[in-house]
């Protein structure tokens, strides 16, 4: 492992792969995988050719500084100015991969950019196999790592939170009286809860049934966090980038009439509008100066998934010349769909009020390669796991309207997500 600054030099080798259609997730050995998956295709890696954890900014730093993503960034080119790369393949997702996620405040442990020993992807039909080695020609020990099975989770106990339900329901209620008094507009709230198994938990497992049951969502694991999320921070490929934004939540009905009544019923609801507005709002500020081009759809569509569905909004830019995929992701995050409005008072509240550090919840997660394309999430729908232990996080946005009980419904609809990966059928 290394975690200096200054970058070893690294031979990268791309080639293509028979695709034999299977899940990407079965190519990986036990231990700690990394994984960026959409349905079928994606990335997956394992091994560590080279790290960087950005240090934790010192207490007392302003929330919206933006120190771990200016270190990223720097590392990322040094590492990409040394490196010799073959790749055969030139596709988004090859040549020189490297994962990341980021924590939610600056002055949170956990932010992480891995460059794998060994990645698989797969875009369309077309598969492919990165090397990545200190000598040119070599082939990483990695590839030839025993191939276990997949161990399923076991029984777990479920364990509470750092609030219970009622402190929690008292903080939102606080938090809806400080925006009625106009001290903000929006604030995101979010909650944990602990899941513990008997033995160390197989990340492997859980993005197995993650990419199954939400398709459309991004099934990743990068640095112990884990989840499927629906929401896309940013995707660059060449000069163009996609976001997007979700804010507004239901549940899904009982049947397809339940169903479209409740997605109805929120595409009319002035306070979901005005949430989702807020969200899309703060994309729209964060995008506009690095952007030659902006198109902001001015109303929002459902999206459903499998446990709830949510008012979405793609956006879509040209990215003006020099401006980097991380670049993007440090003017963007965080978004009004995880902080608030105003950012800034919006990011303090959450730190006096939830009683608990995100860590790389509610943070950016993904990936980027030599090429600069990238694809980042906003991890939420995870939980971190570390060992057999895993602490899973939900929440939801909080406006003028909003009401306790019907918040911690929602974050328990969310919670489900996690909840159900780490249950094993017939559990
Ligand atoms: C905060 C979460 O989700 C965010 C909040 C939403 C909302 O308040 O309606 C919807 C989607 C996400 O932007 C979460 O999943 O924990």
């Amino acid at each position: 492992m290394n975690t200096e600054l200054s970058p070893p030099k690294l031979f990268v080798r791309t080639v293509p792969l028979r695709d034999r259609a299977d899940s990407l997730v079965q190519r990986l050995p036990a231990g700690t995988p990394l994984a960026w998956l959409t349905g079928d295709d994606g990335i997956v890696g394992w091994g560590e050719a080279t790290r960087l954890d950005p240090a934790p900014q010192p207490e007392g730093t302003p929330p919206t500084d933006t120190t771990r993503f200016v270190e990223a960034t720097a590392w990322v080119h040094g590492l990409l100015e040394h490196a010799e790369v073959e790749d055969e393949v030139n596709l988004p997702g090859t040549g020189l991969v490297t994962f990341g996620t980021f924590t939610f405040t600056p002055t949170s442990r956990g932010s992480a950019l891995i460059v794998p020993r060994v990645v698989v992807g797969r875009r369309e039909g077309r598969t492919w196999l990165t090397t990545v080695t200190d000598e040119p020609g070599a082939h990483p020990e990695e590839l030839l790592r025993p191939h276990s099975a997949p161990r399923p989770v076991g029984p777990v106990e479920w364990r509470p939170g750092s609030l219970t339900r009622e402190e929690w329901m008292g903080a939102v209620a606080g938090t809806v009286e400080r925006i009625r008094a106009g001290e903000l507009e929006k604030a995101v709230l979010a909650r944990d809860s602990f899941a513990e198994a008997d033995s160390p938990i197989d990340v492997r497992v859980l993005l197995e049934r993650l990419r199954t049951r939400f398709p459309a969502c991004f099934t990743f694991s990068v640095g112990g966090m884990v989840g499927a999320t629906p929401e896309l921070l940013l995707r660059r490929e060449g000069d163009q980038l996609t976001s997007l934004v979700l804010a507004g939540t239901r549940p899904r009905g009982e049947d397809a009439g339940a169903d479209h009544q409740l997605g109805q019923e929120m595409l009319a609801s002035a306070k979901d509008i005005e949430e989702h507005g807020l969200a899309v709002d703060s994309l729209r500020t964060a995008l506009e100066p690095l952007a030659e081009e902006l198109v902001v759809p001015a109303w929002p569509h459902l999206l459903k998934l499998a446990n709830v569905q949510h008012l979405a909004t793609r956006a879509h830019a040209r990215l003006a010349p020099g401006v980097s995929a991380l670049d993007a992701v440090a003017a963007l995050h965080p978004t009004a769909a995880v902080g608030g409005t105003p950012t800034g008072t919006a990011m303090r509240l959450i730190a006096e009020v939830e009683g608990m550090d995100r860590g790389g919840y509610a943070g950016p997660v993904g990936w980027l390669d030599g090429a600069g394309n990238s694809e980042w999430g906003i991890a939420l729908r995870c939980a971190h796991v570390d060992g057999s232990r895993a602490r899973l996080y939900a929440g939801g946005g909080i406006v003028a309207g909003s009401d306790p009980a019907s918040e911690v419904a929602e974050a328990e609809s969310k919670f489900r997500v996690m909840r159900e990966a780490l249950t094993d059928p017939g559990a």
